[in-house]
């Protein structure tokens, strides 16, 4: 993989993970055999592999079996070249057009690297960080891996719109997306990059303690750090992380 020449550092890039006859066969088998969970219309819908993460414990939930990676999931699983073995978790997400993600990091304690494929439409993701900020065109095909700056001190999200501006100035319609989000375990569980604002360890370690994070299991948004409301940033956007557990 490549390292993007941007802000933020750390964000790898693979193009044509898969050839475009490969994701055609993957985006059918997404449209008519798998059976997606009800929610709100319009919104994000997620389906989990692997082991489920136990937020009481910080370990996998030993009450939930590991659920097997499907067939048409195995050649899509990064090869253990890349990090040494499979990722304990996997997430498949569909994006109506329209639907975003709120800005966030993959919580830091429990997850180690952090690899994303991207399938169906392309899509503009945005990092943030204070006031700065970057976007990356998720350009289909493509498996990006956030380490560094990019999975520690980043915030990311997808903006719940049905267009996106490009760099030249151009408006790109929305169209359905599916993602493929996958995550391995940090071994113990601890965090050591110190980031009072973004790392639940250098959280938990300052006593700041979010009730609302542990103690609800949002199978929408399982792993995420949800951020508290930006007073600087008043959009709707960081209103539904507020109101998301
Ligand atoms: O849809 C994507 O590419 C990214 C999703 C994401 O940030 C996540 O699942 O944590
Ligand atoms: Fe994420």
């Amino acid at each position: 993989m490549e390292e993007l020449p941007i802000e933020p550092q750390g964000i790898l890039w693979q193009t044509d993970f898969i050839t475009a006859e490969h994701e055609a066969r993957l985006v059918q088998i997404f449209r008519t055999k798998l059976v997606w969970p009800d929610v709100r219309p319009g919104g994000r819908i997620s389906l989990h592999y692997g082991y489920t993460f136990d937020y009481k414990t910080f370990g996998v939930d030993p009450d939930i079996p590991f659920k097997p990676f499907p067939d048409w999931l195995q050649p899509l699983i990064p090869p253990t070249t890349y990090e040494g073995r499979p990722p304990e978790q996997v997430c498949l997400q569909y994006y109506p057009p329209g639907a975003g993600i709120p800005p966030h990091v993959d919580t830091h304690s429990i997850y180690d690297q952090l690899y994303s494929l991207s399938l169906g439409a392309p899509v503009m993701m945005q990092f943030r960080r204070g006031d700065d900020r970057s976007e990356v065109d998720l350009a289909p095909r493509s498996l990006m891996k956030m380490s560094g700056d990019s999975r520690l001190h980043w915030t990311h999200g997808i903006k719940k719109r049905k267009t996106d501006t490009l760099s030249d100035g151009s408006v790109r319609l929305r169209e359905d997306r599916w993602s493929i989000t996958y995550r391995w375990l940090r071994a113990g569980g601890e965090c050591e990059c110190g980031d009072a604002k973004l790392c639940d360890t250098a959280q938990r370690r300052n006593g700041v303690e979010r009730e609302y994070r542990w103690k609800t299991y949002d199978a929408d948004n399982v792993g995420l750090l949800p951020l508290p409301v930006d007073t600087k940033d008043s959009g709707a956007e960081s209103q539904a992380v507020a109101a998301e557990p």
